[in-house]
């Protein structure tokens, strides 16, 4: 039996991971490519799933990390998509707090139950976002883009169009100083020339690399044992801890709220709120019915960016939204959201 390729997107959350599945889902129609996907978020809600083909096969992993608490479903899944659609190649979209080490391992791990090998690494960075956290040159978040920016085996830098050209230059030698082995493709919303793609696509996860990596996370770890390593998820109303003994997560603190939309919204009204979101929110998503003409409208908010497009769910999806961030009081967060949206 053949192997089925798995290609891997990793990133932070909102550096473009969907932007760039979608165009690759483009892609394979235009080739007679038959893909399947897996789209992993730590929030309870799929809205992206809304951006892919009704006719592509799919798997939706929800509610934790496919590194770590959802990670024994993997291989289940992977095996169902095998099973179900007989793809060409199997696309993973890993949630953007995922540690990439453990994404990693845990596709290695499917591999014993499933004839997959892994085809490539992608990691897509937010230019300006990395640009800004790297000048600071701390912090948690840093750490997690530097650990996905090292694991990978091939680098889309995006939202270049956001930053201005020398400070490209300069994120570029920051990520080679980094990965000096993954090519780097800098793109405005993940669009490229699909030559210097498919010659990317020849390139190799450093396996020597991430050990070295794998090594580093352990000392760290070992060293501050006191750490809590629970994955903290908190839900509308209710909040549960994964207890995963063993396991190293970068991004223990993360929250994902998601909130339920009663009635349909005025659009300035939405903007207002998500303009004036806590810093500790640096995420968040949703889709809503438009007060003004009833049309459904998904939003996007991604490092200080906000789009609004209206869109025409391909399935029925409730109005919601998910916020993604640490520290943020998620009670003045929902008071403000009812403000803008009471049941008559
Ligand atoms: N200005 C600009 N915006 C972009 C670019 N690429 C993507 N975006 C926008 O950034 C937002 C987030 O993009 P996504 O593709 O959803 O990012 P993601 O990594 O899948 O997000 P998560 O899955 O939530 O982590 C959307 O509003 C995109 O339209 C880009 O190159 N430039």
């Amino acid at each position: 039996m053949k192997s089925v390729p798995i290609l891997i997107l990793s990133g932070f959350l909102g550096s473009g991971k969907t932007t760039l599945l979608t165009r690759m889902l483009n892609d394979d129609l235009r080739k007679g490519i038959k893909p399947a996907v897996i789209m992993n978020e730590i929030g309870d809600v799929n809205l992206d799933g809304q951006l892919v083909g009704m006719g592509v096969p799919m798997s939706e992993m929800l509610s934790g990390c496919i590194c770590c608490t959802i990670r024994g479903d993997l291989a289940m899944e992977i095996r169902r998509l095998i099973d179900e659609a007989n793809p060409d190649h199997i696309l993973i979209e890993a949630s953007g707090v995922a540690n990439p080490i453990e994404i990693l391992d845990a596709v290695t791990e499917a591999a014993f139950f499933n004839p997959i090998e892994i085809q490539a690494m992608i990691t897509v960075v937010d230019a300006a976002h990395f640009l800004d956290r790297s000048r600071i040159g701390k912090g948690r978040t840093y750490r997690l883009m530097k650990d996905q920016i090292r694991c990978s085996s091939i680098l889309v830098l995006n939202k270049s169009d956001l930053v201005y050209t020398e400070d490209l230059e300069e994120i570029q030698k920051n990520m080679m100083g980094l990965n000096p082995f993954a090519p780097i493709i800098p793109t405005a919303h993940c669009d490229m020339d699909e030559v210097v793609w498919l010659q990317s696509l020849s390139s190799k996860v450093e396996l020597d690399a991430i050990d070295r990596l794998r090594t580093e996370h352990q000392e760290r770890f070992d060293y501050n044992d006191s750490i809590d390593h629970l994955h903290t998820q908190e839900h509308e109303h209710h909040e549960h801890n994964h207890g995963i003994s063993g396991h190293h997560h970068s991004y223990d603190h993360v929250m994902a709220y998601s909130h339920y939309f009663p009635e349909p919204l005025e659009d300035n009204e939405l903007e207002r709120v998500l303009n004036d979101l806590p810093d500790g929110v640096y995420r968040a998503k949703g889709i809503f019915t438009s007060k003004k003409n009833g049309k459904r409208v998904m939003f996007q908010f991604a490092y200080r960016q906000l789009e609004l497009i209206t869109i025409q769910p391909e399935s029925k999806i409730q109005d919601a939204a998910v916020f993604i961030g640490e520290h943020f009081s998620k009670e003045s967060l929902l008071k403000k959201l009812e403000e803008i949206a009471r049941p008559a």
